[in-house]
């Protein structure tokens, strides 16, 4: 048995949900560039959750449920005002998420539409949760949801307590859009691990955003910003960036373990944030990122990933840093929970094997005998 090293091209499970073939990625068979262009998140989830694109009116139900779902269980809203102010934010949103089961009476239901109504539910409080928990620790109270109105408004709403404007919105939606899937990821392989033991689905995306949070996955859109907040101004920019190269250093929202020629997102991210720059009047983060591409491609051959530009557009849309990775969370989750009930069709325990490299014929030793 010989172990292949971070499971590097090994196939491990069916999926009829998003597909990765000669780098062009799909949701459900349609082409992400079509679907960035044209489809709102609550039509992605649905189609990621059903199979196929929502009618009016399933788009509306699906609307509704979210505004019926999105308050939090008062108990879960307490819990964030006794985390620490300096918490992770996704240590306190793996807490909150994972707590939520103990407020759900279905949350060990296992019938499929009881997981179905979980998916929605979780898709419609974890932007309420990272709202709530961003303003609890500025010493601020969390803002109830609005019922009737998409997923991005929502949460910037919740999040500023303000009507945020159009522009905003849709930028916002675009960006959940382009996250909310994507085939095999870590997180999403933690949780069909995590639910095919026949654990719930809180246990799933649990585990879930505990894999997201690290920067060689959902964490790095807030160390692209880390980095862009260390080189602050483009005078620093190229030093900066060639000592990394240099020392072989790695530089965050480059890269990606499938994606050679480039992640297909990336642009739909980069024109995003040049529009952002255009609107605020305000080109700096845009153009410093164009420059860290240019040099990080030029010399690494190494493209942009979906976390990269994502981190300029966060920022210009006022979101602090150390939420843009939560963000990311509130997408996922969509996809997260649709593989989730397609490993509940057709369950089987996942249990690889691992290649021991470790001492042979060793024995026990009395204590008095160890050195
Ligand atoms: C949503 C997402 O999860 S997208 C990915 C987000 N993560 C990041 O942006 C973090 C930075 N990128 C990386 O760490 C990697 O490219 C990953 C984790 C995305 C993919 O990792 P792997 O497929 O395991 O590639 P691996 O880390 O082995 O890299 C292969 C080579 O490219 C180099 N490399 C890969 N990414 C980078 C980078 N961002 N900067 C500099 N060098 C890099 C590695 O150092 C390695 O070089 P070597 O062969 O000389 O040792
Ligand atoms: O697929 C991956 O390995 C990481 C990624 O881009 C994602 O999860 O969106």
């Amino acid at each position: 048995m010989t172990a292949t090293k971070g499971l590097e091209g090994i196939v491990a499970a069916s999926s009829s949900i998003s597909s990765i073939i000669d780098g062009v990625l799909t949701y459900r068979g349609i082409n992400i560039d079509e679907l960035a262009e044209h489809a709102t998140f609550e039509e992605v989830a649905y189609l990621l959750w059903h199979g196929h694109l929502p009618t009016q009116a399933q788009l509306d139900g699906l609307i509704d449920q979210f505004g019926q779902y999105a308050g939090v269980p008062a108990d879960v809203i307490a819990g964030l005002r006794l985390y620490p102010k300096d918490s992770n934010s996704m240590a306190a949103l793996r807490t909150a998420v994972s707590s939520l089961a103990l407020y759900d009476s279905e949350a060990n239901d296992m019938s499929r539409e009881a997981n179905i109504r979980k998916a929605v539910k979780l898709q419609a409080q974890l932007p309420t949760i990272v709202a709530a928990y961003a303003r609890i620790r500025e010493g601020k109270e969390p803002i109830a949801p609005k019922k009737g109105v998409g997923i991005a408004h929502n949460f910037l709403y919740m999040l500023t307590g303000e009507e945020p404007a159009q522009v905003a919105i849709e930028a916002m939606d675009k960006a959940l859009v382009l996250h909310a899937d994507h085939e095999l990821n870590a997180s999403t392989f933690a949780a069909r691990v995590t639910v095919a033991t026949l654990s719930d689905i809180y246990s799933g995306v649990t585990s879930a955003i505990g894999a997201l949070k690290g920067p060689l996955h959902g964490g790095a859109n807030e160390a692209v910003m880390v980095m862009l907040d260390e080189i602050g101004s483009p005078a620093n920019l190229e030093p900066y960036i060639q000592n990394k190269l240099d020392n072989k250093e790695k530089v965050m929202g480059f890269g990606h373990r499938v994606y050679k020629n480039g992640d297909p997102r990336a642009k739909h991210l980069m024109q995003m944030s040049r529009q952002l720059g255009e609107l605020n009047g305000d080109m700096t983060l845009y153009e410093m990122s164009i420059k860290i591409e240019e040099l990080v491609t030029g010399q690494k051959g190494l493209k942009p990933n979906v976390d990269f530009y994502s981190a300029s557009c966060y920022t210009m849309l006022g979101i602090p840093r150390d939420l843009f990775t939560p963000i990311f969370a509130i997408s996922r989750v969509s996809g997260w929970t649709a593989h989730i009930l397609e490993q509940f069709e057709d369950n089987r325990l996942i249990r690889p094997r691992a290649e021991y490299v470790g001492p042979v014929n060793a024995h026990y030793l009395p204590m008095a005998k160890r050195a």
